[in-house]
């Protein structure tokens, strides 16, 4: 059993009495028609032998068992679906704990379709393995084993045929393992590209038409679907493959069976029983067949799920907790940082500080390492030296660090809903009108955004953005390149509103406009990873026009 399914079936240790149900249930399900398939070869005996009375008691039994079957069937289907579905929700928690958790850092290289197809198909998947694999898998060993003792009793050579022939079905799945193995790996592979393909497409439809590349992208999704189709026929032969081997050899056994039943057993009217029970262990050994023959598919989801669920947290949670000081400032103390190991150091030895009640900017060219102070003030990674203080407590010792620092990204995203609805996104019952206001936005609060907010301009979200980060009321308040959507009125306008906001904050603008830059009361300018200067605008001026200008004002 790999790692992955060991993690999945300790998953229903969570749910013990549903799945004790489902056990119950299909027990019944499984002995009441084994009980009415042995009773009705009884009735049958009996006819053969001319003994045709008393059979109403028989009768009576077979009716009853045969209803039985049916009700513990149906009683089957739902709890073993309600077991899987419980099972489920409870997976699909943890996978969305793991993206909250490993997010943003670790996400960056995944695509948002392969995380769809984690969260929504391959845990899909795996509903089979709770609802149709385990409880099944159980009920089929004590069929098997009530039905040949039951044989042995009648006559022991009676399962000198089928119980060998039935092993031989149990092996069938294991010799094409590794073809089943890889055939649900590259399953699982096309189904999470094309879904990743179809993700972005949707999300890109506005630039595929602009740019007139909608025929290329669907011959693009055509070529993932045929891959998808060849993985899927792949596995579907090798299944079926599978089921005709297993159906030759319950022929055989079955065939076999009747030959031994006739030649074993000398009086007549016991043959159709030690039939039936002779033949007993061959359809739990088919049905356990043909659960396994899943087993590649149901192994590749598990595999893809575990993965994400067990990828560590990029930074430890905070220890050693001390309270932020009121009125906090935030402080970068020679901080080293490189994305990965053997990456480029990005900062190096950066040290500035931002007071609370002031406005610092940070300047610099493209690639000069802003965001990546930004990252790190958020902790989405921690510094590999140095450290960041805010009120004088060391990020990782700083628990619910969003109460403390808040922020407007590059790219805000909006979700589908209404102004209000975004605007408290990190604060419900905060007053939505009056960030709207501060962020100098009319707008009706009660105005659906659309999804990832299609329906307002990009300067009307990069307020929505502003008015959500200061609805938080976090005294430390970072400004990624916030007003590049707004035209230079309002962005004065805002910038005049978001002064005063930020009397009562410790702002971090990081800013390609030099108007924005003349407001600040301190600017901090980075040259590759490093601090190459910093002052007021008119000490910076000379450097500060050197370097914007091929910038707007
Ligand atoms: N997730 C990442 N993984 C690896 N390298 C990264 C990552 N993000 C940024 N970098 C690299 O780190 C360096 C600094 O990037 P950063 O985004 O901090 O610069 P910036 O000053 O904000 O640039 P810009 O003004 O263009 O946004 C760049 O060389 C960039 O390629």
């Amino acid at each position: 059993m790999t790692p992955s399914i060991r993690w999945l079936a300790g998953a229903v240790g969570g749910h013990r009495r549903a799945f004790v149900s489902t056990l119950v249930a299909n027990l019944l399900a499984q002995l009441a028609a084994l009980g009415a398939a042995v009773t009705g070869a009884w009735l049958v005996g009996r006819v053969i032998a001319g003994r045709i009375t008393p059979i109403d008691v028989a009768g009576a039994v077979l009716g009853g068992l045969v209803v039985v079957a049916a009700l513990a069937a149906w009683w089957e289907t739902y709890v073993a679906h309600d077991l899987a579905y419980l099972v489920l929700a409870r997976l699909r928690g943890q996978v969305f704990d793991a993206v909250a958790r490993i997010a943003p850092a670790r996400l960056l290289g995944r695509r948002s379709g392969d995380l769809s197809a984690a969260v929504l198909s391959d845990i899909e998947t795996l509903e089979w393995l709770f609802a149709h694999t385990l409880a099944q898998l159980i009920t089929a060993g004590t069929v098997l084993t009530v039905g040949s003792v039951a044989a042995a009793m009648i006559h022991p050579l009676l399962l000198t045929v089928s119980l060998p022939l039935a092993a031989c079905v149990l092996t069938v799945p294991l010799w094409l393992r590794k073809t089943s193995r890889r055939q649900g790996d590259e399953l699982r592979a096309a189904t999470a590209e094309l879904t990743s393909d179809v993700v972005d497409t949707v999300q890109g439809v506005r630039e595929l038409t602009a740019f007139r590349a909608l025929e290329r992208r669907r011959r693009l999704l055509a070529l993932k679907t045929r891959r998808l189709a060849r993985a899927q026929a792949a596995n579907a032969a090798r299944g079926g493959l599978e089921a005709a081997v297993t159906d030759l050899l319950i022929a055989v056994a079955a065939a076999g069976t009747l030959l031994l039943v006739a030649t074993v057993i000398r009086t007549p009217a016991d043959a159709p029983v030690a039939m039936v029970l002779a033949a007993s262990s061959l359809g739990p050994a088919a049905q356990v067949a043909l659960l396994l023959k899943e087993y590649g598919t149901l192994r590749a989801a598990a595999d893809r799920v575990h993965t994400l669920v067990t990828t560590p947290a990029n930074v430890p949670p905070p220890r050693e907790v001390e309270e932020v000081s009121a009125g906090p400032d935030v402080v970068f103390e020679d901080v080293r940082f490189r994305y990965a190991d053997d990456g480029p150091e990005v900062l190096r030895g950066v040290s500035f500080r931002v007071p609370y009640g002031k406005t610092v900017a940070l300047v610099g060219a493209s690639g000069a390492g802003k965001s990546t102070c930004v990252s790190l003030l958020l902790r989405f990674w921690d510094p590999d030296g140095g450290r960041i203080l805010v009120g004088g407590v060391p990020l990782p010792r700083i628990s619910g660090l969003h109460r403390h620092v808040t922020v407007v990204p590059q790219d805000v995203h909006l979700f589908a809903g209404t102004v209000e609805e975004n605007v408290r996104l990190g604060a419900p019952d905060a007053d939505a009108a009056s960030a709207l206001r501060t962020a100098q936005l009319t707008i009706d609060p009660e105005l659906p955004v659309g999804e990832r907010g299609v329906t307002l301009s990009g300067g009307q979200r990069a307020r929505v953005a502003i008015a959500r980060a200061l609805a938080t009321e976090a005294p430390v308040l970072v400004l990624d390149e916030a007003v590049a959507n707004l035209d230079t009125d309002n962005e004065a306008r805002l910038a005049e509103a978001l002064q005063e906001a930020a009397a009562g904050r410790a702002t971090l603008v990081i800013a390609h406009r030099l108007s924005t830059i003349r407001r600040a009361d301190h600017i901090v300018l980075l040259e590759e990873g490093r601090v190459a200067a910093e002052g007021s605008y008119p000490e910076l001026a000379e450097r500060l026009s050197h370097l914007f200008a091929r910038r707007p004002s």
